[in-house]
């Protein structure tokens, strides 16, 4: 029976489990608080850092490493590749360390992974990050030649509640057709058709809702005067699509159950700013009820936020019409990183290698 130990970076906390096959034996989530990460100037930068708090932790469970039998880890910005485990190789390491398709706390995952695995030469493995890309090619195509859509999604949690909401309907998978939508600090909603999710809205980049933390798609050319008005720099206005986008914009916080409180005590204007953004998630799904022509077995709603069930309600009564809602409120990251990796221990399934 294999120790799996499991590795999740977020952009504010590291969560760390242990599993004997597939069953936990502790997950723990470490807070990094503002003022730490702040010490950084990349997310690179912060390896040792998350590395010796992971250290400390197993320490005071009284865990050692030379008693695991392999590491998984989040992984992050790659090249678009097909959902799976894979091994982490050295090229791996070296897309993860240019970071060229951008920074994310994931993209730590593998390489705390690798290091570790490396010192006690046991195997290290990512499972669905979140450049999984099954998208059909009519899909990709923009009214701009230069830039093509890009798959980049929760794809990790996205792919464990489909699957999960299949078992719920008593079938596979790969039998039905599925729309998820994760309603985290971002929002990303997915066609999964049979299986693969045929399309989804870049939840990074600038698609689909605005999310508590990001700005979602815009009007383009408004979006192009404000990047030429001189008001802001390249970096600032980075931040105004990811991080400081959104309900953060509109209201100060990222935290939906502040709004929450803010409309409890009868702010208009917050209530207005939350009805928005579940609008906008509804009309995502009916978009991806579009792509699969209508034949949809049931919508999944999952992430942080579908812990509230009144912003589930106003998603679900515009959306009931297409299927079922199905509700799976946070997320099975950590048991779906420990599945993947012990599909390849157990011999169920092949590691994939990236290249
Ligand atoms: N009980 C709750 N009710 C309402 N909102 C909640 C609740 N718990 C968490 N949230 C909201 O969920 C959001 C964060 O969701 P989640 O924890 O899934 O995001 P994350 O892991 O930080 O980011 P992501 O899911 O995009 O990777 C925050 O806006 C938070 O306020
Ligand atoms: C879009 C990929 C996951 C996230 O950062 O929200």
């Amino acid at each position: 029976m294999p120790l799996i130990l499991v590795i999740n970076p977020g952009s504010t906390s590291t969560k760390v489990a242990v599993f004997k096959d597939t069953v936990p034996l502790f997950t723990e989530t470490l807070r990094h608080n503002t003022e730490e990460l702040s010490k950084y100037k990349s997310i690179i930068d912060q390896f040792e850092f998350r590395t010796q708090a992971i250290l400390n932790m197993l320490k005071e469970k009284g865990i050692s490493l030379s008693e695991i039998d392999a590491i998984v880890g989040r992984g992050g910005l790659l090249k678009p590749i097909e959902s799976g485990t894979y091994i982490v190789n050295e090229k791996m390491i070296e897309d993860l360390k240019k970071a060229e398709r951008g920074e994310h706390a994931s993209n730590l995952g593998g390489i705390i992974a690798y290091t570790l695995a490396k010192e006690h030469n046991i195997p290290a493995y990512i499972v669905d990050p979140v450049v999984v890309d099954e998208l059909e090619d009519v899909a990709r195509i923009t009214g701009m030649p230069e830039i093509e859509k890009s798959s980049i999604f929760h794809a990790l949690n996205q792919k464990a509640i489909a699957r999960r909401l299949a078992a719920d309907l008593h079938k596979k998978y790969e039998e039905v057709n599925l729309i998820i939508a994760h309603l985290g600090g971002g929002i990303s909603v997915g066609a999964h058709k049979h299986g693969r999710v045929v399309d989804v809205n870049d939840a990074l980049n600038g698609e689909g809702p605005f999310s508590p933390e990001r700005a979602g798609g815009l009007p383009v050319l408004d979006l192009v005067k404000l990047c030429y008005s001189g008001k802001y720099t390249y970096q600032e206005m980075k931040k105004k699509l990811i991080g400081q986008g959104g309900i953060v914009a509109h209201l100060g916080t990222n935290d939906v159950r502040e709004v929450y409180k803010k409309i409890e005590e009868g702010d208009k204007k917050a209530e207005l700013v939350l009805e928005a953004m579940a609008y906008q998630t509804a009309k995502e799904i009916g978009a991806m009820a579009v792509v699969l022509k209508g034949h949809v077995d049931a919508v999944g709603i999952t992430g942080g936020i579908a812990y509230n069930e009144d912003f589930v309600k106003r998603i679900s009564e515009r959306v009931k019409f297409i299927a079922p809602v199905y509700v799976y409120p946070g997320e099975d990251e950590m048991l779906a990183l420990a599945q993947g990796a012990y599909r390849v221990l157990s011999g169920e399934e092949k590691a994939k290698m990236y290249s």
